[in-house]
Formats: structure tokens, C-alpha cells, sequence
């Protein structure tokens, strides 16, 4: 299995690029169902995730091509399985999404119900009622939810309990083909959703309040294929730029969405970076100083973004001063402070609360993690560590980071993989 090393490093300077969204590129593969003509999605990083999801629309029969620079091609003409199998869904609890594009297009998904994972125990309540709602009559049988229409899914009011993205983006897609107009009020807001709401009328959906908390779409009979270019991703920019401000450097982020990152840039320069952004990147200069403590709480957008808390605990582990950092999102989202205290980080939990108290360096341990920006976090913290840092299990990373180790590798990070 391989695993990263990592040598404390220079600060970390230069450019690097940023690549597509992987919670943005998951979802609209999976519209890809909906399509009745050809697909084309570009910006599509290289990940497992992505994998997965172009395994599991093979595997229901679909043809998907994935071309090596971040080209996919989807074609629904020979899709006769509705099944996403367990195999699939454990390796990726995003694999949900499909229920909503196979029963609104087909009437019947069999999809196997994701579980609870690292994070959290990570319930599908909010997508399952919403489709039933709209007329779907649903069981949980033997490990799946089977879910069928006769007909088509019909409108409805759907009033969201708790924002989700998962399910805003589920049931978006599944009202896009419905019959009549469906109201999703409480509506996620994350730039993902926006990215799949704006690659859906791309494809002829008819949905307004767009990157609103609600969201009204008119079903419409069919919807094609289209040309549709992933955003960039604001989770792996935020890490590049946590990094470079850990080891007091310099970088510019390439090919990035600075509109979408206001609540981790507005920390970063709290924490003493000089931020500056143009309409596709972004700038991190720390001046060689060390980032000053930084009070964090995880929010939905355009709060502080969960997919960064892991990051920012490093960062305050290094910082001058002490800091509370609440993740409010996740109930069991810590799981790299156990390890980032194995490597000298003075924190400890109180609830969903971390209070940490900023030391200069660390040092390098044999560690792992098992979530994706956990993992992230234990790289980043590496290079800021007396010695030689092992992250195993780098799976996870693996899920969400494109060549991670060679981009760290231009910017002066010293990152190998070892197989
Ligand atoms: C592939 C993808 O895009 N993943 C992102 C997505 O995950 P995901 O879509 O799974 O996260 P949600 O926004 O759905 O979860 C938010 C909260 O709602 C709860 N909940 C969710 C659904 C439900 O039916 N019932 C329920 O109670 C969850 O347990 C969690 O506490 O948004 C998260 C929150 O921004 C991010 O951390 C993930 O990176
Ligand atoms: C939690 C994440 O992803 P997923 O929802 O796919 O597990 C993430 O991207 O940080």
C-alpha cells in the first residue's frame, strides 16, 4: 500500500495548479444519467473517486470514457441496471447520488445504503424523504434502499430540516425530470450545488434561485447531453494555501475560484498573510512571519468550510498563540488531533470543541489518518516537522488530491510517495 513521505521543508513557493472540484465533479457525473444524449465533462480531476463514480455508471450499463486530460464521456444509450452495488458505495458514500438521477429518468434505483463512516454516522433521511415526497415509495431492504415511481416523480414542497448538500443535490437532479414544479427550501448553498444546478440547465433544466437557499425548479420532460467544464477545486486550494502559510511562504493558486473561498481567505489574512486575488487565482505572501492563532467554527456556506477544519488545527498548531477551533457540521471530525499530538502539538477536545496552544515546530512520527482532509492535514503538518514524517494509508488522500505529492514537489515541499 503506498504511503508519503515527508522532509521538513523550505517555505513553500511558486505556483501551482488547481484542479477540478471533486465534490462538484462527483455530483455532475452522476447527472450524467439524466442525459438522453451525449455528455461531455471537462475539468475532471484524477482521482479514486471519480473512478469509482465512472465504474459505478459502467456497471449500470452506461459507456464512460476518461480521457487522461480530465475529458469525460458519458452515454446513457445502452443504460439497462439500476443497481449500485454495496462493492461500489463503500469505497464511496457519494455513490447515493445515483438514486435520485436513475429513479426520476427510469422510475427504479437499487442503491445500497452508504453507512456511517470516519466522520460521522452520515444519515440519508433527508434524501430518501425528500424523493418520497415527490411521490417515490421507498424500503430498505437487506442493506438497500429500493426506491420506485410508476410514472414520473411528481412536484412537491420540500422544507429541508437540516442543510445538506448531498441531498439538495439528489433531489435537484430528481425534480429536474419531474412533473410539475418542486420548491427545496433550506437548500445547501455550497458552490458544488451551484456548479451541478448551473451543469443541469446547461442540459435544459428549468431551476431558479440559484446559489439561493431556495431553489425552484419546473420539471421538464428530457434532458440532453452538454458540454460542461467542472469549477475548480476551493477545498485543495485551501489546503495549498494552509501549507504555504504553515511554512511562511509564497504561492500563487492557479486555475482557481477566489469568489468561492471569502471565509478561509478572510482567516488566512487574520492569521497575518497578505491575501491578493485576481479572477482566477489567489496569492498567499506571509513575509516570512509565522501565522498568528486564528478562533475557528465550521458553518455551511459560505461559513467556514468542515472540508478545512483539519487543515486550520495545523495551522494553529503552529501558530503564535492559543485558538479554539468547533466543528459543528460533523459529530466525530477529530480524528487527526490524536495523531497531531503524537508528533508534539500541544491540543486536547472538549467536546466538539479543539483548543490548541501554538508551538514553533513539530516533530515527525510514523502517522495515519482515517478521513481524506485528516490525511491532508498530517502532510501538511510533515512539513513542518523535525525529521522524516510517514503518512500511511494514503488511501484516503487518494480519494480527493490529484498528484498531490508532485504538485507539493514544485513548490518546494518535500513529499515522495513511496510505494
Ligand atoms: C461528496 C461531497 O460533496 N461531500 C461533501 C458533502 O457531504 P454530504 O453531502 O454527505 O454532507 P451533508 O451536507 O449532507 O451533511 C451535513 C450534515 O447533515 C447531516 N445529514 C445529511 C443528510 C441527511 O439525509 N441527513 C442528515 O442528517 C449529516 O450527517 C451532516 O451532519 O458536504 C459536506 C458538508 O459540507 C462535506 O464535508 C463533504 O465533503
Ligand atoms: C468528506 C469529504 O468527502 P465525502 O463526502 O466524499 O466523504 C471531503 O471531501 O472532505
Amino acid at each position: 500500500m503506498d504511503k508519503l513521505t515527508i522532509q521538513a521543508s523550505a517555505p513553500l513557493a511558486g505556483n501551482v495548479v488547481i484542479s477540478g472540484a471533486k465534490n462538484a465533479a462527483l455530483p455532475i457525473l452522476m447527472a450524467g444519467v439524466l442525459a438522453e444524449t451525449d455528455f461531455f465533462v471537462s475539468n475532471v480531476p484524477e482521482l479514486r473517486d471519480v473512478k469509482t463514480s465512472c465504474k459505478l455508471l459502467q456497471c449500470l450499463g452506461a459507456e464512460v470514457t476518461h480521457n487522461e486530460d480530465g475529458q469525460v464521456r458519458i452515454s446513457t444509450k445502452n443504460l439497462d441496471h439500476f443497481c449500485a452495488p454495496y462493492e461500489l458505495v463503500k469505497t464511496m458514500r457519494a455513490s447515493i447520488l445515483i438514486l435520485g438521477p436513475l429513479l426520476a429518468r427510469y422510475g427504479t434505483a437499487d442503491v445500497s445504503l452508504p453507512g456511517g463512516c470516519a466522520i460521522g454516522a452520515r444519515p440519508v433521511n433527508l434524501h430518501l424523504h425528500g424523493l418520497e415526497l415527490m411521490g417515490a415509495k421507498i424500503d430498505v431492504e437487506d442493506g438497500y434502499i429500493k426506491a420506485r415511481v410508476d410514472g414520473r416523480l411528481k412536484g412537491a414542497h420540500i422544507f429541508m430540516d437540516t442543510v445538506s448538500v448531498g441531498a439538495t443535490e439528489n433531489l435537484l437532479m430528481a425534480a429536474s425530470l419531474a412533473d410539475g414544479e418542486t420548491v427545496i427550501e433550506n437548500a445547501a448553498r455550497e458552490p458544488e450545488v451551484t456548479d451541478l444546478a448551473n451543469c443541469l440547465v446547461t442540459m435544459g433544466a428549468k431551476i431558479s434561485g440559484i446559489g439561493t437557499a431556495k431553489l425552484v425548479i419546473e420539471g421538464v420532460e428530457k434532458l440532453s447531453g452538454c458540454e460542461y467544464r467542472v469549477m475548480p477545486d476551493r477545498i485543495e486550494t485551501g489546503t495549498f494555501l494552509v501549507a504555504a502559510a504553515i511554512t511562511r511562504g509564497r504561492i500563487r493558486c492557479l486555475d482557481a475560484d477566489p469568489a468561492s473561498l471569502e471565509s478561509v481567505t478572510v482567516k488566512l489574512e487574520e492569521a497575518g498573510a497578505q491575501i491578493t486575488k485576481g479572477k482566477d487565482w489567489i496569492e498567499l505572501d506571509m513575509h516570512g512571519r509565522r501565522p498568528k492563532a486564528v478562533n475557528i467554527r465550521t458553518a455551511v456556506y459560505p461559513g467556514f468550510p468542515t472540508d478545512m477544519q483539519a487543515q486550520f488545527c495545523v495551522m494553529n498548531a503552529l501558530a503564535e498563540g492559543s485558538s479554539t477551533i468547533t466543528e459543528t457540521i460533523f459529530e466525530n471530525r477529530f480524528m487527526h488531533v490524536p495523531e497531531l499530538i503524537r508528533m508534539g502539538a500541544s491540543m486536547e477536545l472538549e467536546g466538539h470543541t479543539c483548543i490548541i496552544h501554538g508551538i514553533e515546530s513539530l516533530k515527525a512520527a510514523p502517522v495515519m489518518a482515517t478521513d481524506l482532509r485528516a490525511s491532508a492535514s498530517l502532510v501538511i503538518a510533515g512539513l513542518m516537522a523535525e525529521g522524516t514524517t510517514l503518512v500511511d494509508r494514503i488511501y484516503h488522500l487518494d480519494r480527493g488530491y490529484e498528484h498531490i505529492e508532485d504538485k507539493f514537489k514544485k513548490l518546494g515541499g518535500e513529499v515522495v510517495r513511496v510505494k
